[in-house]
């Protein structure tokens, strides 16, 4: 089932396009990652699906809905971007206030379950004003989903917060997750973003380069399998013979005293330079493979210079 369903979204401020036509489904149960550069527009793309601003031109709809209803806006749950906190209320006071104002005021024993779930159970009683700026985008996360909302939008949600709650905030979403919720964040940080997503989008100039899972995503580039191999001594009458074979098996390779760094474009490439260190009768001790990671795939993406390529 598509939770977010958009077509040819559009908005343009004054005259200058931001997000030019975004076709996306988002379905139920994903955690999607929305990717870009400062001012890619992922901010107004989200902004837009959550009633902040109007689109220019194109529709999308939430849950099979179009516009804002009272129901889309109870099943959704929206971090704030930066979070202006009324700073005489407590953490406590703050989320009993907005979910009263929502129509469905939520319980102190609630309240403390969710503000436990972002890390900010020693806090509860603290003035939101005094709280620093990890903690605040904590409290953002908790007004998110203090009303147990089906799809939840989180834009970057762990920028600016210590290790330790980051990596509390992605168990969090891991948790939310496998109750069934869809998350649709934006996030800087690419190693978050591929670690917790199920599906990504990369945003250049207002539109949709690429979109697909990480395994969809890799597929897109060739030549992204790096293969590090440490062997042992090469007879010195083979290593002619071994390099032609293994420049046959992939290319950019470079060879060091006692390991080989190659690229290849098929997995089976692979077993083609193993074969050729046996024939050479030289020992190997380990093999190492990476794939592209979603910064390699992002930085080829958005500058056209991938970075993984050996020379
Ligand atoms: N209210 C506005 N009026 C005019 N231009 C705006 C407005 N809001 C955003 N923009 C412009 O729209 C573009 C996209 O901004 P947006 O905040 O959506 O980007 P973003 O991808 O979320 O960036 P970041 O990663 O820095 O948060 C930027 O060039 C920004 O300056």
């Amino acid at each position: 089932m598509n939770i977010i369903n958009t077509k040819q979204l559009f908005k343009k401020y004054g005259s200058v396009p931001v997000v030019k036509g975004i076709d996306l489904t988002v379905k139920k149960g994903e955690i999607f990652g929305f990717l870009g550069r400062n001012g890619a527009g992922k901010s107004t793309f989200i902004n837009m699906l959550t009633g902040i601003i109007h689109p220019s031109a194109g529709s999308f709809s939430l849950f099979g809905m179009t516009g804002p209803t009272d129901e889309v806006k109870r099943r959704i749950g929206v971090m704030p971007d930066y979070s202006s906190f009324e700073s005489s209320l407590t953490a406590m006071g703050y989320l009993r206030f907005l979910s009263e104002l929502s129509g469905n005021k939520a319980s102190k024993e609630k309240c403390l379950s969710v503000l436990k779930k972002v890390g900010l159970e020693g806090e509860a009683h603290k003035k939101t004003g005094k709280f620093s700026f990890g903690m605040k985008k904590k409290l953002g996360i908790a007004q998110a989903i203090i009303h147990d909302p089906e799809l939840i939008f989180l834009d970057e949600p762990t920028s600016g917060m210590d290790a330790e709650s980051v990596i509390q905030i992605h168990q969090l979403i891991r948790e939310l997750n496998s109750e069934g919720k869809t998350v649709f964040m934006t996030s800087h940080n690419l190693d978050e973003v591929e670690k917790l997503c199920t599906r990504i989008a990369i945003m250049k100039d207002g539109q949709i380069a690429k979109i697909g899972s990480m395994d969809e995503l890799r597929s897109y580039y060739q030549s992204t399998i790096l293969v590090k191999i440490k062997h042992g001594e090469i007879p010195t009458s083979e290593v002619n013979q071994l390099t032609e074979w293994l420049l046959q098996s992939g290319e950019g390779l470079e060879m060091k005293e006692k390991h080989v760094i190659i690229s290849v474009n098929h997995e089976k490439r692979i077993a083609e330079m193993i074969r050729a260190f046996n024939q050479c009768k030289v020992d190997i001790y380990r093999v190492e493979v990476e794939e592209a990671s979603l910064e390699e795939i992002f930085l080829d993406e958005q500058t056209g210079h991938s970075i993984r390529k050996v020379m």
